[in-house]
């Protein structure tokens, strides 16, 4: 159990550790491979990884009051409001031993951006964005199989617009700050990821900092 000056910092700074925690927002469109790269990141390099979105299906699924709500914005392929997905993520970073995570399909619009930086006071170390053409993604996701409910060619119509209309410009916000690393993700899975370890490299890590 963790001691009360644990408690306090979790309060004041999101983790038992009293600092501010390391964030790497992990961006692309749906089927680009942010899950799949975000698992091999963890191995490698010690990182715990949130998906907005598995926490998002997990509120489903807790039967929450909000669950209705998320699962019609799931399967239209609209966002979710920021109070809610923030909510989630909070709770799981001061939950978490860890001090870096990986933030895996958020900010999806300015709405998330601008209130996660307002509520927690957190500025990603940089993004991760993984770049991948459409049709590419479309054949990802048509072959995923995981029984997810908006992996059907109608919903996923409607994620590509909503990453088109609403992502893209977050991705454009902070790579005018100099914070986008852009990762080619049209390749197969290990070759993908050895651009990653390029990102992750202590080296590139030492510039970054
Ligand atoms: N480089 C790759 N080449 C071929 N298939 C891949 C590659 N990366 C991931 N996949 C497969 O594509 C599908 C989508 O990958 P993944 O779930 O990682 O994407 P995602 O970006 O997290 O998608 P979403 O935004 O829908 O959560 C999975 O079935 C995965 O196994
Ligand atoms: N910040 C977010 C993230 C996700 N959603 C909703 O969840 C769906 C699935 O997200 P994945 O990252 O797992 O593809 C997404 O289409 C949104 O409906 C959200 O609202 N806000
Ligand atoms: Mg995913």
């Amino acid at each position: 159990m963790g001691s009360v000056v644990d408690a306090a910092n979790k309060e004041i700074n999101g983790t038992a550790s009293g600092k501010k925690p390391t964030v790497i927002f992990v961006l692309g469109g749906p089927g680009s491979g942010k899950g799949t790269q975000c698992a091999y990141i963890v191995e490698h390099y010690g990182y715990t990884h949130l998906s907005a979105g598995d926490l998002l299906r997990a509120e489903i699924k807790s039967g929450s009051e909000n669950g209705t709500m998320i699962q019609n914005m799931i399967k239209e392929g609209k966002i979710v409001p920021s109070e809610v997905t923030i909510k989630l993520l909070q709770t799981a970073i001061q939950d978490n031993g860890n001090d870096k995570f990986l933030i895996d399909g958020f900010p999806r619009n300015e709405e998330n951006r601008a209130a996660f930086e307002k509520v927690t006071g957190i500025e990603p170390k940089f993004v991760l964005f993984f770049d991948c053409p459409e049709e590419e993604m479309e054949r990802r996701l048509l072959g995923r199989n995981q029984g997810r409910e908006d992996d059907n060619i109608e919903t996923i119509r409607k994620r590509f617009k909503v990453f088109l209309e609403s992502s893209l410009p977050v991705i454009q916000y902070y790579e005018a700050r100099g914070k986008v690393r852009k990762i080619h993700a049209a390749k197969p899975i290990e070759e993908v990821f050895q651009e990653v370890k390029a990102v992750f490299s202590p080296e590139a890590e030492k510039v970054e900092a």
